[in-house]
Parts: C-alpha cells; sequence; structure tokens
C-alpha cells in the first residue's frame, strides 16, 4: 500500500489545493499530514508552535507522514517543511514526489499575512521565505521524481502538468 503521489514544497506552493484536484481528477482519496497533525493535537498548527516548540511539532510530523505514507492509497500532501527530516527523506525515496515550486514573489502574495502559518507570521515575511527556499530547494530536489513551478499556472493548469510531468 503505497500513495499515488506525494506532494511536496513551500508553504504557498499549493500542496493543499492541487492535491485535492489532482485527488478528485483521479478518484482517488486526498489525505493532509498537517490535518493530520492538527486532529492528533487537538489544536491548530499555529498553538504547537507556540505552546509546544518547532522542535515538538518536527518530531509529531515526522511521526505522522511516517503512518501516512504506510495507510494511504491516495494523494497526501505533506507540510512544507516535512522534508526538513532526514528520516522521512529517506522514506520518500521509495515514492512519486511531486515537488510544487514557487517563487519568493508569488509565494508571499499567496500566503499573505495568515497568521495561521508560524513560520511566516514575523516582521519580515519576504526575506523569511527566501531564507526558507535557500535551505530546502535542495531537500526538495533530493525527494522530488516530478518538479513543477507553479508561479505563472493556476491550480487546474498545475495539476495537468503533474498528470503531464509523470507520463514524460
Ligand atoms: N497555482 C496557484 N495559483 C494561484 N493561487 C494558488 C495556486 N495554488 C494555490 N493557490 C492559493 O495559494 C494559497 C495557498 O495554497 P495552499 O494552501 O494549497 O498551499 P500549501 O502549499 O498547501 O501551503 P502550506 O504549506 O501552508 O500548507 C491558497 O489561497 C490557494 O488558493
Ligand atoms: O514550511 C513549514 O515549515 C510549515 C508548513 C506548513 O505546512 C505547516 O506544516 C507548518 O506551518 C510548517
Ligand atoms: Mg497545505
Amino acid at each position: 500500500m503505497s500513495p499515488r503521489y506525494v506532494v511536496v514544497g513551500p508553504p504557498g506552493a499549493g500542496k493543499t489545493t492541487v492535491s485535492e484536484l489532482l485527488a478528485a481528477r483521479l478518484g482517488l482519496p486526498f489525505r493532509d499530514v498537517d490535518a493530520d497533525i492538527v486532529a492528533l493535537a487537538g489544536k491548530p498548527v499555529s498553538d504547537i508552535f507556540t505552546d509546544d516548540g518547532e522542535p515538538a511539532f518536527r518530531a509529531m510530523e515526522e511521526e505522522a507522514v511516517a503512518k501516512a505514507l504506510v495507510e494511504h492509497e491516495g494523494v497526501l500532501a505533506l507540510g512544507g517543511g516535512a522534508v526538513l527530516s532526514a528520516a522521512t527523506r529517506e522514506r520518500l525515496h521509495e515514492h512519486t514526489v511531486v515537488f510544487l515550486n514557487v517563487g519568493m514573489a508569488e509565494g508571499v502574495r499567496r500566503t499573505g499575512l495568515s497568521s495561521s502559518r508560524p513560520l511566516l507570521s514575523g516582521i519580515n515575511p519576504r526575506a523569511t521565505f527566501k531564507a526558507l527556499l535557500d535551505a530546502r530547494l535542495p531537500l526538495y530536489r533530493e525527494v522530488a521524481t516530478i518538479e513543477v513551478l507553479t508561479d505563472s499556472l493556476d491550480p487546474e493548469q498545475v495539476t495537468d502538468a503533474v498528470i503531464e510531468g509523470e507520463q514524460a
């Protein structure tokens, strides 16, 4: 048992949006590991960061990803920082992994001022987003089997590109 697609990428890349579309298009179930963690913790991600700290969130995330990878047969969206875990990257090597990429300007525009993304809620979201992209690009690419740059595509076009990308 294995997900048909695992979707990774930075905040605002469209992992949740595109994974739902991809799942609907293929008639498969959709699952989002951020939602699994929220259900397990009984509180929003932002509260987990505030109450328990990022390391506690990352530990929960590593476990939630491992569980979803063995349980889920549809489209699985991971949290933006899931690839920071070496154990998770190792687990992803056996899977079809879609990297939805987004540049800084568009990523900041899409994530806006939402306080639900604790890592981007500081005083300089542009600089934070840029640092996050620089640190994580090699990690997303290490695990990806398909990469789609989403900046100038709408979610339906990104979904098409994923399906075509795999056939290419
Ligand atoms: N290709 C796209 N073009 C324009 N807007 C998009 C696109 N993809 C997603 N969006 C919008 O950007 C916002 C963020 O999308 P989404 O929540 O799917 O990102 P995410 O990658 O799941 O982020 P996170 O890592 O925070 O969970 C949403 O408002 C969504 O409607
Ligand atoms: O990019 C990140 O590190 C995060 C992205 C979100 O999906 C959540 O998992 C959380 O806000 C952390
Ligand atoms: Mg999401």
